[in-house]
């Protein structure tokens, strides 16, 4: 009789549990059944099959959006090649899905070349949002906060001295060198090494080729398997993209764990050392990180630091160029602050606020990725009465939105003093802009992790050049001036940088030199 109790208990149990279990998948059924009546987002037509893939080869992708944006308004969606695309084009609605539901936007897109193959799904940057990049993202935010302050100004700074001196050793090249001091900065601050100073060293060479790759890897359009996934399976003896990136995803992991071993070795000898990667290694077990991964993930911090930050000192470059009066003002507070005795320091931010708009100015003004990097959401979702299918791909526009004639009336123009209120004392940012004043660092969870490194970095550099360069246009030989195109620019995909024009950059006076020499050792 017990038995045959137990064994109706069971049974009742049972039934609980399914109607139960029935019950929940019914709600979801209804749910998605009833979160599919919603319409998608309005957007362009396209052709059946392959949707919108053709409107978008004309021009720039970001130029396309923002016109599409005015026809369609703040959210619109896309069909390329079957994927579903939603692009948002206000500060709101970014606001609203990708920093106010992150819970389910924080994936990633599936990048089958740059992710998959060429770092074998070791680029944290790329990864979905799960387990391995929690793990990663965790060490880098410890390493890269603004707490870490006191180990990273003094790097910057050095870095900024060296690279006036290069500046005013070879003018002519100074886009190179923007892209020289950014690597170097990154080598010293992620491994501990001393600045790098030269454009040809090998080091920097291997890291402007590494970059190269993947920019080019991941560029839209580039490579057929990212929209037929199905082509991963072609053999590697057929297909180049698969033999090349497998080589290069070798030659890379080698490259960053030999860079690694430096800071191994150091620690070995039990030299002190507090670079990023030296806390990494020491803490390699509370992060559940190997050496692989911790050796891709200091690798990873050249391709999301680099070519973004030294693309934003060109665009310093551009402006100063086109903006002469900003150049003087700027030049002028530093001279009231920092005096002619002395090189700037970060004590001096504090007392710089036209500096830090200038910061501010530049990344609004000239987004170097004006598409951030794509997030993924991870469950359907229902936002202004419209569908936001599971697994589509949503692209945050931030050129549209640092161009929002609301918040920005004269966007066209590099005008710091928006970012200050009337005493010119006090830093004004508008509203879901991350206290930034622009969203040039994206959004959510996978907000640029090291946007504080970058803007002391940007911060640093540009009170170096204002305090000791003058930075002007060249002239024709009937003394006009020769002005850079704001559009030129080299659109890399995900980055853009000016294209490299010929400016006069040439010492302010002539205690320059040695004064930014001593700083610079
Ligand atoms: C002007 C300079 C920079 C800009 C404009 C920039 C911008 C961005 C953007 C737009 C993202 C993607 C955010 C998103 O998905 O919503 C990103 C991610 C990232 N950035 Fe930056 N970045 C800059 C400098 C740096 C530097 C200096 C470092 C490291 C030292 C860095 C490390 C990273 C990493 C590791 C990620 C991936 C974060 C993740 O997926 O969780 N960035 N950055």
């Amino acid at each position: 009789m017990d038995s045959f109790n137990a064994f109706l208990t069971t049974l009742q149990q049972y039934s609980y549990y399914l109607f139960y279990s029935g019950l929940v998948i019914l709600a979801l059924s209804l749910s998605h059944s009833r979160s599919r009546h919603y319409p998608l987002p309005p957007g362009p037509a396209g052709i059946p099959l392959i949707g919108n893939i053709f409107d978008l080869s004309k021009k720039a992708q970001f130029l396309q959006f923002s016109e599409w944006s005015k026809v369609y308004g703040p959210i619109f969606s896309l069909n390329l090649l079957g994927q579903q695309v939603i692009v948002l084009n206000s500060h709101r609605v970014a606001g609203d899905l990708l920093d106010r539901r992150s819970n389910i936007y924080s994936d990633r897109p599936r990048f089958i070349v740059v992710y998959e193959y060429l770092s074998d799904k070791l680029l944290f940057s790329g990864a979905p949002y799960g387990d391995y990049w929690r793990r990663s993202r965790k060490a880098a935010h410890e390493s890269l906060n603004t707490r870490v302050a006191p180990y990273v100004q003094p790097i910057q700074e050095k870095e900024a001295a060296n690279l006036v001196l290069s500046l005013i050793d070879d003018s002519e090249s100074w886009d190179g060198h923007m892209k020289r001091s950014s690597a170097s900065s990154i080598l010293s601050l992620v491994y501990g090494m001393p600045p790098v100073t030269s454009i040809d060293d090998p080091l920097i060479v291997r890291i402007m080729q590494h970059m190269h790759r993947n920019v080019e890897g991941g560029q839209p359009g580039q490579h057929l398997v990212e929209a037929f996934p199905i082509l991963k399976w072609v053999p590697s003896f057929m297909a180049k993209w698969k033999r090349d990136s497998i080589y290069w995803c070798q030659e890379d992991t080698r490259f960053f764990e030999e860079l690694l071993s430096y800071t191994q070795k150091a620690i070995d000898h039990g030299e002190s050392t507090t670079c990023f990667s030296a806390t990494w290694i020491q803490n390699a077990e509370r992060y559940g990180l190997n050496f692989r991964e911790i050796a891709w993930l200091a690798g990873t911090m050249f391709g999301a630091g680099v070519e973004t930050t030294s693309a934003a000192l060109s665009a310093f470059i551009m402006a100063m160029t086109l903006y002469p009066d900003v150049l003087r003002k700027a030049q002028e507070e530093i001279d009231s602050v920092v005096g002619r005795e002395r090189v700037p320091a970060f004590n001096d931010r504090e007392h710089l606020p036209y500096v830090r708009a200038i910061v501010k100015e530049t990344l609004r003004w000239w987004p170097v990725g004006p598409i951030g990097v794509p997030h993924r959401v991870r469950e359907d979702d229902i936002y202004d009465g419209y569908l936001i299918p599971k697994g589509s791909t949503i692209i945050y526009n931030v050129w549209a939105m640092n161009r929002d004639p609301e918040l920005y009336p004269d966007f066209d123009v590099f005008r710091p003093e928006r970012f200050l209120d009337v005493s010119g004392e006090v830093d004004v940012t508008p509203a879901d802009t991350h206290k930034q004043g622009h969203v040039t660092f994206g959004f959510g969870r996978r907000t640029c992790v090291g946007l504080n490194v970058a803007n002391q970095s940007l911060f640093i550099g540009i009170a170096y050049m204002l305090w000791a360069l003058n930075i002007q246009a060249i002239t024709d030989d009937a003394n006009k001036l020769i002005l850079p195109s704001r559009d030129d620019m080299i659109d890399e995909g995900l980055i853009v940088r000016p294209k490299p024009f010929k400016c006069c950059i040439t010492p302010r006076l002539a205690n320059v030199r040695t004064l930014v020499e001593t700083a610079a050792h």
